[in-house]
């Protein structure tokens, strides 16, 4: 038996962790493990090494992944699906882990409903938008790169008359912006989950900027592409000078929390375990209600990630 790993589409912190424990793990259970580098473009192109301790040693506190990642297009067609397995057969690779998000899985699902595989994926990403989860590695460190960030904004906001726009990464789902929102206690929030309503919002912030408030800190996710509307808003309604900060793919980087460490060294025990005790199987490991559990990938990709209500409530308590 033989067991591989690798990264794919967005890369996320937590994975170095898991890619170490991964091979420390298999080879305490006696097992041969591979990396496969570059992620579903490396293993189309055979791109797949054994691993050694040598390779992961000193990589727990990197963020990123060393094997790298890819988004493929030639993934999307069933003659390089094709070669893919046929490079997983010629290693004698029998059991397949995946850290990927949501597009990595749906790959995923195509790949083993066309092919004999045993399959785990362990959710990584920073958007935490895979259903069945309530968390995927790399969120805790984005969150605290993302605090950072705000928290030395605060400091310049504070200093002058002005407002200030910031927008997060997150892709079509608005967690990192609620919950940054949240913790910095900005005054807006607008993600892709409910329509941005500025007469509300206008009424509250203007009764508190003639009562002497100087600043306005907004927090706009990505995937509402509302940058620009919300930028011109905040200096129209206000007359507030607004400065604009992308945060971009520094949210992507940083060395993994001790909470993503964690969650990869969890994440990835179960992963192999399960591996190891099945064949045949397609499944994802989840994190819900305190709990390790692992789901069918079908049931992952045929649902769409659901923000708690609380979450999204929180909009309503920003001030
Ligand atoms: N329906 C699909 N069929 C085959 N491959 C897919 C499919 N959806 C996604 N993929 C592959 O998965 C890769 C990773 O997905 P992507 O959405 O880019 O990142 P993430 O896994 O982080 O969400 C894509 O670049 C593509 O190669
Ligand atoms: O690195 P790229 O290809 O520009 O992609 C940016 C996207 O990747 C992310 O950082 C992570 O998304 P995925 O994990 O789904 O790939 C998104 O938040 C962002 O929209």
């Amino acid at each position: 038996m033989a067991l591989a790993i690798m990264s794919s589409g967005g890369d996320a912190p937590g994975m170095n962790p898991a890619i170490k424990k991964f091979v420390d793990y298999s080879y305490k259970k006696g097992e041969i493990s591979y990396l496969i580098y570059d992620g579903l473009e490396g293993l189309i192109d055979n791109k797949i090494k054994k691993a050694t301790h040598k390779i992961v040693a000193g990589i727990i506190h990197n963020g990123g992944t060393i094997i790298r990642s890819s988004r493929s297009k030639r993934f999307f067609e069933h003659e390089y699906r094709q070669k893919a397995y046929d490079n997983l057969k010629a290693h004698n690779i029998t059991g397949l882990v995946v850290l990927g998000g949501d597009g990595s899985f749906r790959a995923m699902e195509k790949f083993s409903s066309e092919f004999d595989l045993n399959f785990v994926g362990i959710p990584s990403t920073i958007d935490n938008d895979i259903y069945g989860t309530e968390y995927c590695l790399g969120v805790d460190t984005a969150l605290n790169v993302i605090r950072d960030a705000l928290d030395k904004i605060r400091d310049t906001a504070t200093s002058f008359n002005r407002a200030f726009l910031v927008e997060v990464m997150g892709r079509d789902c608005g967690y990192l912006a609620i919950v940054s929102s949240m913790i910095s206690g900005a005054e807006v929030c607008v993600i892709p989950e409910i329509p941005f309503e500025p007469k509300s919002l206008e009424k509250r912030l203007k009764k508190e900027v003639k009562e002497g408030r100087n600043y306005i800190l907004a927090i706009v996710a990505e995937g509402t592409k509302k940058t620009s509307e919300v930028h011109s808003w905040l200096e129209e309604s206000f007359g507030l000078e607004t400065r604009v900060s992308i945060l971009g793919h520094i949210q992507r980087g940083g060395n993994p929390t001790v909470y993503d460490r964690m969650m990869a060294f969890d994440f990835t025990i179960i992963a192999v375990d399960y591996l190891l005790s099945h064949s045949n199987s397609s499944k994802v490991v989840v994190y819900q209600k305190g709990e390790f559990k692992l789901i069918d990938i079908d049931v992952v990709v045929s649902n769409k990630y659901k923000m708690p209500q609380h979450y999204l409530d929180a909009i309503n308590y920003l001030d």
